[in-house]
């Protein structure tokens, strides 16, 4: 049931789309179980090929992608895909039925789940998410905010053993991010999933475990979200801006200023910036 997340090992996967331009060339890579990986890069780097990958929703060219020891291809994709959960940028397009209640349903219908025990479990991950209250509504009714939470509670109902977001925050305002936020850290805390988001939210990639910089088709860098935004040239090719409370600590320290003592860090890897 995914209780502890499902691990991922990619050994040389590549990828084009046509032959002539390669996208991603032999990454090797493990994403251990329960884990939360930041994928971070330039625009057009092939964060979102990745992710797709990862997902089952692309093959590869060359290499492999195990989850959980088992190699992602056609033979196993049917069997993997409702393991990993997806959430992507746009809220509209990821609505598929007539009301929230239908919308997370629909994912389990495929479940042959005794009809009791799947209303049950639509109330379960819509309190979870709470968006009980929204259940009979359509999704014009709903802010962007709460179809993002729709979106997740779908997922989440599965069951899945990783939740991929790509860019899942990114067309929200600031307090529907952060309320996505605080979802993402729970799922973290409940040790339940192995997570993946791609994202330029500065708050979102300190929440994670570490950062996955991609470049030239390739991993560029693998380090703690805390090295990441003390590397200046990599967070500038990744057009990321650090979170306010570093950039005050960086630039006090530029100034030679001591940072204030009660104004708090941020993560301990920071305690040498
Ligand atoms: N369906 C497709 N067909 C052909 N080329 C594609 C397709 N999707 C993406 N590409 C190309 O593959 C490369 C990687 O794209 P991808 O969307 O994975 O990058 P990304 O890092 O997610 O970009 P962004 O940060 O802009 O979202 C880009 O050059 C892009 O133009």
């Amino acid at each position: 049931m995914g209780e502890t997340g499902m691990a991922y090992e990619l050994r040389e996967v590549s990828f084009a789309y046509h032959p002539a331009h390669p996208v991603l060339h032999e990454i090797t890579l493990s994403i251990p179980s329960g884990s939360w990986v930041s994928l971070v890069g330039p625009n057009g780097c092939g964060k979102s090929t990745l992710a797709k990958l990862l997902g089952g929703l692309l093959a590869v060219n060359g290499g492999t992608v195990d989850v959980e020891g088992t190699p992602l291809n056609r033979d196993t994709v049917q069997r993997l895909r409702p393991r990993i959960g997806m959430v992507f940028q746009n809220p509209d397009n990821q609505f598929i039925g007539a009301t929230v209640e239908e919308d997370i349903a629909f994912g389990l219908e495929g479940r042959n789940l005794p009809r009791e025990e799947m209303v049950t479990r639509v109330r379960e991950y819509a309190d979870k998410l709470q968006i009980g209250h929204l259940l009979p509504k359509h999704p014009a009714e709903l802010s962007g905010g709460q179809k993002q939470r729709v979106a997740v509670a779908s997922i989440l109902a599965m069951e899945p053993g990783i939740v991929i977001f790509d860019e899942a925050s990114s067309m929200l305002d600031e307090k529907a991010r952060g309320e996505l936020l605080a979802i993402l850290r729970e799922m973290k805390q409940s040790g339940r999933y192995t997570m993946v988001s791609i994202t330029h939210d500065a708050d979102e990639i300190l929440a994670s475990d570490r950062a996955i910089v991609l470049g030239g088709g390739t991993v560029a860098a693998d380090l703690t979200p805390g090295e990441l935004f003390r590397n200046e040239t990599l967070m500038a090719d990744c057009r990321l801006i650090a979170p306010y409370r570093i950039r005050l600590q960086q630039e006090l320290k530029r100034r030679g200023v001591p940072f204030p003592v009660g104004l708090g860090r941020v993560g301990d890897e920071e305690a040498d910036l």
